[in-house]
């Protein structure tokens, strides 16, 4: 659909908290594999009771086993690419980024998430300080919308302008590129890609959609796929930027709050 590059084998991989009803989180994270022809794996770093109108609970899981999950992972199928979202406390962030030092971690997208679209925390106010020591230095590129670009670089975002400064303050940080979403700003949805000599906008119109759960971690999740799939980062955004606004283009009511983008299975009856 997207692109031509199929190779079902393709191992990738999410280190996410679990969505409960399926529109976010690893459960996002794993249709987009899917759809993009991946083979997604995960590791989950907290259970969420979450359904379309909020988060009721947050339980974080012990940092040995997400530390014994990456290992194993790491030491039998190396991911071509993977993804780090919801990461909650600053001892889980500690434990990722030491555990993955451990290995060659290529193409790792880090989608900085601090609020849920429903406004609940799924960032301790304490962890921020390690997310920025230690887990954005090893991305390959980070997908902050704005108002978590704003949280970490303290710059207040109304408009482009205001994007490129806060992009530029990112990249001090460490990452190859950083991709800052506009999705939360009025007019046309535009993400700002930055880094490496590359400064380009990707567009597209703003749909009045109200069911827009997980677009965040939809659209790092198909970064990844592209990424593995050995498309640069231009054409990786580009193409994900597409996919993302496919998807919520077809996005859809279930439940009673705001509902989950879709994610295009299509039945392949060949394929290798
Ligand atoms: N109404 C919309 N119409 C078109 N594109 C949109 C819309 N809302 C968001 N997008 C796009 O969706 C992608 C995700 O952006 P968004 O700013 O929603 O991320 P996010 O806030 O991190 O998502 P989430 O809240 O799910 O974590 C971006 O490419 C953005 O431009
Ligand atoms: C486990 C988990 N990870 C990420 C999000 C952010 O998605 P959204 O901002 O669309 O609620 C979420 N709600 N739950």
């Amino acid at each position: 659909m997207i692109n031509n590059k199929t190779n079902y084998r393709v191992p990738v991989l999410t280190i996410a908290g679990s969505d409960s009803s399926g529109g976010a989180g690893i459960q996002a994270d794993l249709k987009t594999f899917s759809a993009l022809k991946t083979f997604g794996m995960s590791v989950i770093t907290a259970i969420t009771a979450q359904n379309t109108r909020g988060v009721f609970a947050v339980e974080e899981i012990s940092k040995e086993i997400i530390k014994k999950q990456i290992e194993v992972i790491f030491e039998d199928i190396h991911p071509k690419a993977l993804k780090i979202g919801m990461v909650s406390s600053p001892d889980i962030i500690k434990q990722i980024a030491d555990t993955l030092s451990k290995y060659e971690v290529n193409n790792l997208v880090i989608d900085p998430v601090m609020i849920s679209k429903s406004g609940y925390s799924l960032l301790r106010t304490e962890a921020k300080e390690n997310l920025i020591k230690y887990l954005i230095p090893m991305a390959y590129i980070i997908t902050p919308n704005t108002m978590e670009a704003e949280e970490i670089t303290g710059i207040h975002i109304e408009n482009l302008e205001d994007m490129k400064e806060a992009a530029k303050k990112l990249l001090e940080l460490g990452p190859k590129y950083v991709l800052v979403k506009g999705g939360h700003l009025d007019g046309d949805a535009v993400d700002l890609l930055m880094g490496d000599g590359v400064c380009e906008l990707f567009e597209s119109k703003r749909l009045d959609r109200k069911n827009t759960h997980g677009t965040g971690c939809t659209l790092s999740s198909a970064i990844v796929t592209q990424l593995a799939h050995g498309y640069d980062v231009k054409e990786a955004v580009g193409n994900s930027k597409n996919y993302i606004t496919k998807a919520i283009e077809n996005s859809f009511d279930i439940g009673h709050g705001i509902g989950p983008v879709h994610h295009f299975y299509e039945f392949d009856k060949g394929g290798n």
